[in-house]
């Protein structure tokens, strides 16, 4: 089976990368693709660079062009729910776009016609999550993450987020992702580990706990890799 690892950041992908061997570079669509064997696994491991339109682009690649049939995304975020700390897990329920608005319309926040505000992650794989996190004693949460081509960093944003999709999580891939890989038929999981609480501290923060916050995503997604 070929399964896709994504990040959006180099940090994100590198303890992905640094535990695999036999690695082989392929360029295309102005991105670099990373191919190896894992267990009985083909995989497929990118960072897009940061934003939706990015990420966008590398979900479609990787299964347009390298076939991947279970999508992994492996990243950071910022806290929305107060349950949420640093380096805490986050796994998503269903993931938004919190910066898509044409509520001038009527419409929702979120909502353009013939799409929809929420994309589910796949139930099986978020299934393979629990059961891991159970037998592993390792904290996952299951949340609904939002997703916008913004860093943010006030307050006030972040809670008009939260209140507006009831989000518990935010950062910029994780919805596009999903809006590809819905569309195009290919499961999904989308996995945060928090690095910061989208607050005035939130670009210290982020600048702090990005690598330690990655490779604790990057760890539990290696734990899901084993079960498939
Ligand atoms: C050089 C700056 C790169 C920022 C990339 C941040 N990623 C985007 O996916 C995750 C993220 C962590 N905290 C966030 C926040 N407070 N707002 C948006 N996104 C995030």
């Amino acid at each position: 089976m070929v399964v896709g690892v994504m990040g959006a950041m180099p940090e994100e992908i590198d303890p992905i990368l640094k535990r695999l061997e036999n690695v082989k570079k392929h360029e295309v669509a102005d991105n670099v693709y990373y191919t190896a064997f894992y267990g009985s696994l083909d995989l497929v491991v990118a960072y897009s660079k940061i934003g939706k339109v990015f990420s966008a682009l590398t979900a479609a690649t990787m299964i347009e062009k390298f076939g991947v049939q279970k999508m992994l995304f492996s990243g950071v975020a910022g806290a929305i729910s107060p349950a949420l700390h640093i380096g805490d897990l986050v796994a998503a329920t269903k993931l938004c776009q919190h910066d898509l608005d044409i509520t001038a319309f009527g419409h929702p926040y979120g909502y353009v016609p013939e799409g929809k505000v929420y994309v589910e992650a796949d139930p099986r794989l978020l299934e393979i999550a629990a059961s891991v996190a159970y037998k592993q004693g390792v904290k996952l949460k299951r949340g609904i993450i939002a997703t916008g081509d913004q860093f943010v960093a006030d307050a006030e944003r972040k809670a008009w987020i939260g209140q507006t999709f009831n989000a518990d999580a935010l950062e910029m891939e994780g919805a596009s992702v999903a809006v590809v890989c819905d569309a195009l038929g290919v499961p999904f999981f989308v996995l945060r580990a928090i690095s910061d609480a989208a607050d005035m501290d939130a670009g210290f923060d982020f600048d702090a706990f990005l690598q330690s916050s990655a490779v604790k995503s990057a760890d539990f997604i290696f734990m899901i890799l084993d079960e498939l």
